[in-house]
């Protein structure tokens, strides 16, 4: 009976959002990511770290198939959300990425206003009847991205108008308000100042409550405060795969702890 419990709590907090299998990716003749093999929890923030050039923003591509608009890029091997082939050649990528969300390392706001930054993703999606459900949608994404506060009396203000760190926020409002079920995050606050930063990671740890989030970071001690895993890449080869504290405390391979105490980088 004890035993049972156990086990259907480990079962619950370790569910495979994404399992990547024998993954391959060229660029031409450079092979970027080598047989990388992973499984990516649910309701978990998952850091991908490694010098630079190492295969990680390479790798977060892949799960959203944001590589499919690069030409010279290739990917073989299999990932699976949920289950089901991304590669599949029935899977539409524009939905994919509804489901797969992403944020970039430089806010990217379209010159639009906040509101219809937020509400421009629903719209293609067809996910509002009539505009008192659109207007429900992006209060929603805006409180989710902890930015409703700041900007409820200027939704007609352009998005390129607000503070780095908001635009950022504006940014993960515009990627929640699809309800994706993974954010995938590229580097988000390399572009922010400290204050920014801190609400960002306040946010991505809030954020894991509904979705598994992927984060590359350059920063190590970004990914110890965020992260429940951690994956650490080195010249296009996952290496090492664990739990943070144990990545940041006790490694097993010798490059991870290179790495970590800061002899390659
Ligand atoms: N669009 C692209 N076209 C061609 N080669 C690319 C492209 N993007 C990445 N590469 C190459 O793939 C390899 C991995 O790069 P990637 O940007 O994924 O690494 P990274 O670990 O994210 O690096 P960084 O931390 O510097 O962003 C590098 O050799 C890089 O030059």
């Amino acid at each position: 009976m004890f035993d049972n419990r156990i086990s259907e709590r480990r079962t619950m907090t370790n569910e495979i959002k994404i399992r990547a299998e024998g993954v391959d990716v060229y660029y031409g003749d450079n092979h970027a990511i080598k047989d990388v093999s992973v499984d990516i929890s649910d309701k978990m923030v998952t850091a991908f770290i490694g010098p630079s050039g190492c295969g990680k923003s390479t790798f977060l591509r892949c799960i959203n198939r944001m590589n499919d608009t690069v030409a010279s890029a290739r990917v073989d091997g299999t990932i699976l959300l949920d289950g089901e082939d991304i590669y599949d050649k029935r899977v539409d990528p524009v939905q994919l990425r509804a489901r797969v969300g992403m944020v970039f390392q430089k806010p990217n706001p379209f010159p639009k206003s906040i509101y219809d930054n937020v509400a421009y993703g629903p719209k293609i999606h067809g996910m509002a009847k009539n505009r008192a459900e659109l207007d429900e949608i992006v209060e929603k994404a805006l409180k989710r991205a902890a930015l409703w506060g700041e900007v409820k009396d200027r939704l007609a203000a352009p998005g390129t108008g607000l503070s780095g760190g908001q635009q950022q926020r504006l940014c993960i409002a515009r990627a929640v308000a699809t309800e994706p079920e993974v954010l995938l995050m590229d580097e988000p606050c390399s572009a922010l100042d400290p204050i920014a930063t801190a609400q960002v990671e306040e946010l991505i740890d809030e954020l894991r409550q509904d979705y598994s989030v992927v984060i590359v970071t350059h920063s190590m001690q970004q990914a110890a405060r965020v992260s429940q895993r951690t994956a650490f890449f080195h010249l296009g080869h996952l290496v090492e795969f664990d739990e943070t504290d144990r990545i940041f405390t006790n490694p097993t391979d010798p490059r991870t702890e290179s790495y970590i105490s800061g002899r390659i980088g």
